[in-house]
């Protein structure tokens, strides 16, 4: 709930809650209860499971570091809120031909970075993305440029240290730094 706050105060508008722990979901419902303006999505989604408990703990999107035959089907009446990882050309041609528009280009830092998304932009310029995944203060900006990028991910702003020491302004602090390092 603090965490939550401290986004929304900070100035952002949207976080991703890894379910990298048993704490994710919990976290979901939570983050949600205290900034209900504050659109909380579940990353990491792999399995049904997962999609099934995102949804029911207030997920407003899901996230994965990629997609499975499996995972496809499990999505169901929810596969609009799903935001599939890619690191190619051909698996975002393939996640397009699903229905995707919006992917995720992860790991983006070892996927080709800013020069992979510029190449990209060629021949698939119907497709946004949102790099994560070595993404900083110091490039987000320059991803955020680009016109087929539409956010970025990170999880800079808030680390374990800031949440295990409770540093709520710092973590604040950092995501208004990062607003003005985009914008600027
Ligand atoms: O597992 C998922 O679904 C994810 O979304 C992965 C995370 O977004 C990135 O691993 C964050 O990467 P760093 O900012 O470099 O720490």
């Amino acid at each position: 709930a603090p965490l939550a706050k401290a986004l929304l105060e900070g100035g952002l508008t949207t976080a991703e809650v890894t379910l990298r722990t048993p704490a994710g979901i919990g976290a979901i419902a939570a983050m949600k209860a205290a900034a209900p303006d504050l659109l909380v999505g579940a990353g990491t989604v792999l399995s049904g499971e997962d999609v099934r408990n995102s949804v029911e703990a207030g997920a407003d999107f899901l996230v994965s570091p990629g997609m499975s035959s499996g995972l496809l089907a499990a999505l169901g009446e929810h596969r609009p809120l799903m935001i599939p990882g890619v690191a190619t050309a051909s698996e975002a041609m393939s996640r397009h031909e699903e229905g995707f528009e919006m992917l995720k280009l992860f790991p983006a830092n070892i996927a080709g970075g800013v020069p992979a998304l510029k190449a990209l932009a060629g021949p698939l310029p119907h497709l946004q993305f949102m790099p994560t995944g070595g993404v900083s203060a110091e490039n987000a900006g320059e991803y955020l440029a680009l016109k087929n990028v539409v956010a970025v991910g990170g999880s800079w702003v808030a680390t374990q240290a800031d949440v295990d020491s409770g540093d709520w302004q710092g973590i604040s602090r950092k995501a208004r730094e990062a607003l003005s390092a985009i914008s600027s």
